[in-house]
């Protein structure tokens, strides 16, 4: 199988298609491995139902007419709908081994499109959205192959306004970002991965998957397991809702510094001066924003906090407050976990200008020299180096008040239980999501922070 946790570029899967040609392989071959491929995922799909494909100029629509020559020799009544001409050699070729008949409207039953892959170079025209629209809507089931015409692979963004849903994608040799990134996502149905022989390809980013964690060991105490140190705000509601996610996390001890009313009995307070508290040299990492506020005295705890150098993780309003000079000169480890606002603010802050999305969240971790967890239905985690990653889906029921409080809490205790700062990110995106999927629908804040333990449990 491919590797199934990679997610490629354009560029990096024409690198890698190359390299199979390099290695004996041809476009030809490569296209009837992904043709038969997606035509085995058609084929359950459609059962006994006609089906039309919609074969576009380029590779994409090669695979087409390999999938209807394939569906044909497995009987299954077939049509292709081709508005443009083959343009490719392969593609040619692939229409000339078709046996099967044409027609301008097609069958009912399953649309197959393979207008547009990974090729599309601008929105399509009227008239070809016009008859994927159509094809859509005159069929029972929708099927797009690698990709739906009309969406850009590389960001997801959706060229064309009003493209149908499909009820399945099938990726070809790997999954591209527009698979894994909202709007495109929304569009694609349930995806499916065709193996062609790509191999992995170091630098690509990755869909986060479960980690492997481990239990303390046997000779383990609350120190070695790593304290970590809360910075509360006026606001001590949001500093007690990472306190409880951070505690089914890993760290071994959590501390609170301020008053910390309301807190569970647990976490201990440490209401001394944040300079003094922040002495304690058996801190291992600090969060620093939720319910912090965004006066001057948010802003001196902010820098206060900075100043020690400690793996940090900078949320919420202290997102707000960061600047460039409070991040220079650190060396420890930092991690940042920006929703959409307030990825917006830090991008004006740190002087960020970069086209799309991809590109701002590498450049705001590079500006800020530390770990981007950019939080959204689609969370991107990227390293300071360009490593990047994607969040699986997450249940949408996290949309509610303080869930963003818990990941900070489970982020940084995974920072203070030793994780490196990607990793941190990244298991700590993991977490949430799962302990989110056991809370089932309509859950608060604390109830999502009590099923990360359980979530925990699954990487064990
Ligand atoms: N390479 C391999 O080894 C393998 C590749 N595979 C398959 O190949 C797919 C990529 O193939 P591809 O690069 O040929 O691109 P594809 O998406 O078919 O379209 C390009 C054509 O469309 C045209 N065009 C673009 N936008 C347009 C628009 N809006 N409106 C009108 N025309 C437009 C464009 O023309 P141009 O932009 O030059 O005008 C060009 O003619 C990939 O998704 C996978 O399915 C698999 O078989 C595995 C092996
Ligand atoms: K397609």
């Amino acid at each position: 199988m491919p590797p199934s946790d990679q997610v490629l570029t354009v560029a990096q899967m024409q690198a890698a298609e190359q390299a199979l040609i390099d290695g004996g392989e041809s476009v030809d071959s490569l296209m009837l491995k992904a043709g038969r491929g997606a035509a085995e995922w058609i084929f359950r799909l459609a059962v006994d139902r006609p089906v039309t494909v919609l074969c576009g100029p380029g590779n994409n629509g090669g695979d087409g007419y390999v999938i209807a020559e394939t569906l044909r020799a497995w009987d299954l009544p077939v049509t292709v709908v081709a508005p443009l001409e083959p343009a490719t050699d392969a593609a040619r070729n692939a229409r000339t081994a078709y046996w099967g008949g044409f027609s301008a409207v097609g069958h009912g039953g399953v649309f197959v499109d393979c207008l547009f892959g990974s090729g599309l170079s601008r929105p399509l025209g009227d008239e070809l959205a016009g008859l994927v629209r159509t094809l859509a809507g005159t069929h029972a089931s929708c099927v797009a192959v690698d990709l739906p015409s009309g969406i850009s692979s590389d960001d997801g963004v959706l060229l064309n306004e009003d493209l149908p849903r499909y009820d399945l994608t099938v990726a070809l040799g790997a999954w591209k970002f527009a698979h894994r990134l909202l709007p495109a996502r929304k569009a694609m149905g349930e995806l499916r991965l065709v193996d062609i022989g790509v191999a992995r390809v170091d630098e690509a980013a990755r869909v986060i998957s479960r980690p492997a964690l481990a239990a303390p060991t046997q000779d383990a105490h609350k120190y070695t397991r790593g304290l970590l140190a809360i910075v509360e705000g006026p606001m001590p509601g949001a500093a007690a809702l990472a306190a409880s996610g951070a505690v089914h996390a890993g760290a071994g001890y959590i501390k609170v510094l301020g008053e910390a009313s309301g807190l569970p009995v647990w976490a201990v307070a440490d209401p001394r001066p944040l300079d003094e508290a922040l002495e304690d040299r058996r801190i291992a990492a600090l969060l620093v924003g939720p319910g912090l506020g965004r006066d001057g005295a948010a802003e001196a705890k902010l820098e206060a906090a900075l100043a020690f150098d400690l793996p940090t993780l900078v949320d919420a309003d202290a997102l707000h407050l960061l600047n460039p000079a409070m991040v220079a000169g650190r060396s420890a480890p930092l991690v940042i976990t920006p929703h959409a606002g307030e990825f917006a603010a830090l991008a004006q802050a740190f002087g960020v200008e970069a086209e799309g999305r991809i590109d701002a969240v590498r450049a705001l971790a590079s500006a800020v020299g530390g770990v981007v967890g950019a939080k959204g239905p689609d969370t991107l985690v990227a390293g300071s180096n360009g490593r990047l990653a994607i969040a699986p889906p997450a249940s949408s029921w996290l949309s509610t008040a303080g869930t963003g409080d818990v990941l900070a809490g489970i982020i940084a205790s995974r920072l203070a239980s030793g994780d490196d700062a990607f990793a941190a990110a990244c298991h700590g995106v993991w977490l949430h999501g799962e302990a989110a999927r056991r809370a089932g629908p309509a859950f608060s804040a604390s109830e999502l922070a009590a099923h990360v333990s359980g979530a925990y449990a699954a990487c064990l």
